[in-house]
């Protein structure tokens, strides 16, 4: 394995049951396989399903693995793999160094003993000798802010302290190898940010994997990402190139309009679904309202894919209320100037009664999707605002 690189991950593969009695009886019969000597089924047997097929990668020493997929695409059983908490069916996994993890919360933590005693545990299991974590208690306890709580069972601790303790453990031993899952978007967003501080500064020195559903978040704190999709590897590339393949793989579509009432009819269709940076976008929106609304006003806003509002606009704000005539009615509005960094944006539309402080008649959410390209800036969702420079001295 070459000098620099930390984490080999070399053809793994991981299969399931998908019901608990096949697993039982799988995992008894895998074992007498393995005390017999004989080959295991790396073939899939009824009702197994491979969460984690042939993926190969390596993160060296100040490198950070973003690991992007959809909601069961096998981020989280790979990261179980990497960290030895669960064994591959196929493939090996080389790690050199000592390994700091967060991945399940409250993994790893004995509910009994205090969270002092759960950090000479934990950084005893990642290999640290007792008097390097009594250099290091302070500030663990510290990062975590857990001073007062420090000698309570970590039984009676909130998820949120949970996760401080378990990140603080993990970041501030220093670990050669760090690995963390999403279970950090459990702290409370000062928290969150001070771990995002120190996953950069640690990212310079050591080798990271990240999970998280946050792409502006991966654009910031990896340097490569990895897709999978049903436990496949669909791309490993530079970060912002990655982000990009799974955004353009979102889909939202609206089953039904919500809100009070339900029109008898509405079409949404834009003028374009791609635009360059600093176009315009033209909504044709028509819609047949019941008789008992009068007057509206049209509201729409524009959302990253984290459904995030970046713009939003009333037609009130231009002083035009639309009139109900019982018929169906169609409206035209162009969304001029479209500073939006590259990505992919969603559009809602709302409809309100007669002003600002009348109640919602309907909302569409995610009615219609665009993609923004051209941008200099990958920071996804975000505006790139038209400012004015002038150097006074
Ligand atoms: N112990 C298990 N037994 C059976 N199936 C499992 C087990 N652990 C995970 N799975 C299945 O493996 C697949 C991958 O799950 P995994 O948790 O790795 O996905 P993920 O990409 O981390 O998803 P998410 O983004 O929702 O956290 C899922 O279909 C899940 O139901």
């Amino acid at each position: 394995m070459e000098k620099d690189v930390l984490i080999k991950a070399e053809h793994v593969s991981k299969k399931f049951a998908k019901n608990l009695k096949k697993s039982l009886f799988y995992g008894v019969q895998d074992l007498i396989s393995g005390i017999s000597g004989r080959t295991q089924h790396n073939d899939l047997r009824k009702d197994e399903f491979w969460a984690v097929k042939d993926i190969s990668f390596e993160v060296k020493r100040g490198e950070c693995l973003g690991l992007i997929g959809h909601n069961g695409a096998g981020k989280s059983t790979l990261l179980k793999i990497l960290n030895g908490l669960i064994a591959p069916d196929e493939g090996t996994v080389t790690i050199k160094g000592k390994i700091g993890a967060l991945i399940e919360l409250g993994a790893g933590f004995n509910p009994i003993l205090s969270g002092r005693e759960n950090i000479y545990n934990n950084a005893a299991v990642i290999g640290f000798i007792k008097k390097e974590i009594d250099e290091k208690l302070d500030a663990i306890i510290a990062f975590a802010e857990l001073e007062e709580f420090i000698d309570m069972p970590v039984q009676n601790y909130s998820s949120g302290m949970k996760v401080r303790l378990g990140f603080a453990i993990a970041a501030q031993m220093e670990p050669d190898v760090l690995i963390i899952d999403e279970v950090l978007a459990v702290g409370d967003a000062n928290f969150r940010a001070k771990c995002f501080n120190k996953m950069s500064e640690l990212s310079k020195r050591c080798a990271m994997i990240f999970v998280s559903h946050s792409m502006p978040l991966l654009g910031r704190i990896c340097s490569s990402g990895l897709l999978m999709r049903k436990g496949e590897l669909l791309i490993i590339d530079e970060i912002n190139e990655v982000i990009h393949n799974y955004m353009m793989d979102q889909d939202l579509s609206i089953e039904n309009a919500v809100g009070d009432i339900i029109p008898e009819y509405y079409n949404i269709k834009l003028s374009r679904n791609q635009i360059r940076y600093m176009e315009e976008l033209e909504v044709d929106f028509s819609i047949l309202l019941p008789n008992s609304i009068k007057k509206f006003i049209l509201h729409y806003s524009i959302l990253d894919q984290e459904m995030k509002t970046i713009y939003q606009a009333f037609s009130l704000t231009d002083d035009l209320i639309f009139e109900n005539k019982n018929k169906e009615i169609r409206i035209k509005f162009l969304i001029e100037n479209i500073d939006l960094t590259n990505g992919k944006y969603f559009l809602n539309i709302g409809l309100i009664e007669n002003d600002f402080k009348g109640k919602n008649i309907c909302r569409f959410d995610g009615a219609e999707s665009f993609i923004v390209s051209g941008s200099k800036y990958n920071s996804f969702g975000s505006i790139v605002k038209k400012t004015k420079w002038e150097v006074i001295s």
